[in-house]
């Protein structure tokens, strides 16, 4: 997320985007002709007003003026007609370019592993997929056929002046060259600023989305004045940076404004002593001052259409920054299948794993065997990589030593697909959806039915609450639930984990936010769940730890021990001391 000022690595990423153009090209490029016609349409008119007063005006005989007046409106027809035709077709290839790269960015940021999204704040996701994408849409639409057409319109032009009178040519030309060595100084300058304004969007957005989702947080804590704070500085450095963008964008337009006026009082100068000598027609220096002001708002938007480009090519780096980050968890070249007949057996076998950066590990030789249909329990000191060992079944991450395998095939043989079908998670934070209730539910298991999802919800103890929401299974649940009580939530959260019948679960604590009456709801929901099927459950609560068959001590990057309950508490002086710290905990928490 560097300012990388250099013209060549922008123009790069802008070039990347030819297979998104190319199919829409002709729509592109017939816009641009279109432009292009209805800018020769508005350099002809002035030929045609030299003639008339050269001709029939000079002269002061009006005939022909007919066919000269028609033509004139023909020109202003056809323009009329040109432009309205370029509007119809650019709008084609600027909205489904923008609509395909934010399917593509969108389909990516899915594919990308937990740790991409560990690293980068979501405003700033955000703000590339929305804000960054409509600049390129108004680049591509607009900015980029204009700076074409311009271009060539200023040469056109140039060269009428040259044909008119070599003068009035040569004073515009002079006029117009400084303009682009200008424009490209200027150019360097804001494309510093452009790139940090975006940046600094996407912070204020970040802010904006943690402080909404964190709203009851920050009410509770009341933390809602600093956070206002924290908006108010960013808010200011925004505004900071946008007040440097006007100011260079002021000094361009400063300077594209003079020099045009220059060049027509220059053209004025020359033309009336060309007049008064004989030399140059009165024709010929109305039509050069004509051509010379058509050809202002050409040169004028310049600058403007050199910001638009320079907006456009840091959304584009800024696109592709999150493009090109890397999707380490894929599906294997040959993927093995399931075992038909396999029970569902989790083996951590000598596990490693280290966060990309860490300097150490978390995890540093797991061995464990969760036998088909046993529920074992993860417990271990906090920080000790409990959450962590979790994420490595379903492959939310890959291990960095060692196998995870489930009946005996190591998870990264496995076709993705099929190895989220047979391990389902659910975590501490019952994560809902803007859906119904069903769509909540069959989440990670699109293909099953009504009657599915009602003996999911059963198992979970929550179809009677469902059933009594105003919409029974097509209620919509709002923001991430939040209409929702914590042990509804979390309830949902385990008929979405069953629904799919997984060989395997692998739950974080799902007790271990809730207070002790909804617990009771919820820990009957888990014992229903983890009946007759293979489990893995971190456990934060002596209550989750009764639910299992054994339990596991997970210390020092390593299990520790492994045993039923009471075996543990009877022979394991750090287990009798973790278990007595998480009840404390709750206690004070409780109490608290
Ligand atoms: N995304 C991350 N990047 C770097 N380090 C991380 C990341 N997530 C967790 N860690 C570190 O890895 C270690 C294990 O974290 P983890 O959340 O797995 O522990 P845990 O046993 O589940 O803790 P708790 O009981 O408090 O939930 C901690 O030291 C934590 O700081």
């Amino acid at each position: 997320m560097s300012e990388d000022p250099r013209p060549g690595s922008r123009l790069a990423a802008l070039r990347r985007l030819g297979p998104y153009v190319r199919p829409l090209r002709w729509y592109l490029i017939g816009s641009g002709l279109a432009v292009l016609g209805s800018m020769a349409c508005g350099l002809t008119m002035p030929l045609v007003v030299k003639a008339i007063l050269d001709g029939p005006v000079a002269h002061r005989d009006t005939g022909g003026l007919g066919w000269m007046i028609g033509f004139i409106v023909v020109l202003g027809i056809a323009e009329a007609g040109l432009i309205w035709l370029r509007r119809r077709l650019v709008s084609e290839p600027s909205t489904r370019i923008e609509a395909n790269l934010r399917a593509d960015l969108y389909h990516h940021l899915q594919s990308l592993p937990v740790a991409f999204h560990d690293q980068w704040q979501s405003g700033q996701l955000l703000s590339r997929a929305v804000s960054d994408l409509s600049t390129l849409r108004r680049f591509i639409g607009f900015a980029a056929i204009f700076m074409v057409v311009n271009a060539l319109t200023i040469v056109m032009g140039i060269g009428v002046l040259f044909a008119l009178d070599p003068w009035l040519g040569l004073i515009t030309l002079l006029c117009a060259a400084p303009l682009i060595v200008i424009s490209t100084r200027y150019e360097l300058r804001f494309s510093v600023l452009s790139r940090r304004s975006q940046d600094q969007a996407g912070d204020l957005a970040t802010t904006v989305e943690e402080s909404v989702l964190g709203i009851r947080v920050l009410k509770a804590f009341g933390r809602g004045p600093d956070i206002a704070r924290r908006f108010g500085q960013q808010a200011r450095e925004l505004r900071t940076t946008e007040l440097a963008k006007y100011k260079v964008i002021a000094g361009l337009i400063g300077v594209i404004i003079f020099l045009p006026e220059l060049g027509i009082g220059l053209q004025l100068l020359v033309g009336t002593q060309g007049i008064a000598q004989g030399t140059m027609s009165i024709g010929t220096l109305v039509a050069g001052i004509t051509v010379a002001t058509y050809l202002r708002w050409p040169t004028d938007s310049i600058g403007w259409l050199l910001a638009e480009t320079n907006q456009a090519a840091t959304a584009c780096e800024r696109y592709w920054e999150v493009r090109d980050s890397p999707i380490t968890v894929t599906d294997p070249a040959d993927p093995v299948p399931l075992p038909a007949d396999g029970d569902g057996e989790l083996r951590l076998d000598g596990v490693r794993f280290a966060y990309p950066g860490a300097a150490g590990e978390v995890l540093s030789g797991v061995d464990l065997v969760v036998r088909p249909g046993e529920t074992v329990a993860l417990v271990g000191p906090t920080g000790s990589g409990k959450t962590t060992l979790t994420a490595l079944v379903p492959r939310l991450a890959d291990v960095t030593g060692g196998r995870v395998l489930v009946d005996g095939v190591d998870v990264r043989d496995l076709r993705l697909g099929d190895l989220r079908t047979a391990v389902a998670t659910a975590f501490e934070e019952p994560v809902l959806f803007s859906a119904s209730v069903r769509e909540n539910v069959a989440l990670g298991s699109p293909g099953v039915t009504d009657a599915d999802v009602r003996v999911a919800l059963r198992i979970a103890q929550a179809e009677e609450f469902v059933d009594r929401l105003p919409w029974g299974l097509d209620t919509r649940i709002g923001e991430e639930g939040l209409s929702l009580s914590g042990g509804q939530r979390q309830r949902l959260a385990l008929a979405r984990a069953v629904v799919g019948r997984p060989r395997v679960l692998v739950l974080d604590d799902p007790l271990s936010a809730l207070d002790v009456h909804t617990e009771a709801e919820v820990e009957r929901a888990l014992r229903e769940v983890l009946r007759g099927v293979t489990a893995l459950v971190v456990a934060h609560r002596s209550s989750t730890v009764r639910l299992a068959d054994r339990v596991a001590l997970l210390d020092g990057g390593r299990i520790t021990a492994v045993g039923t309950h009471s075996d543990l508490l009877a022979g394991n002086a750090d287990y009798r001391a973790l278990l007595s710290t998480l009840d404390d905990e709750r206690e004070r928490v409780g109490s608290a």
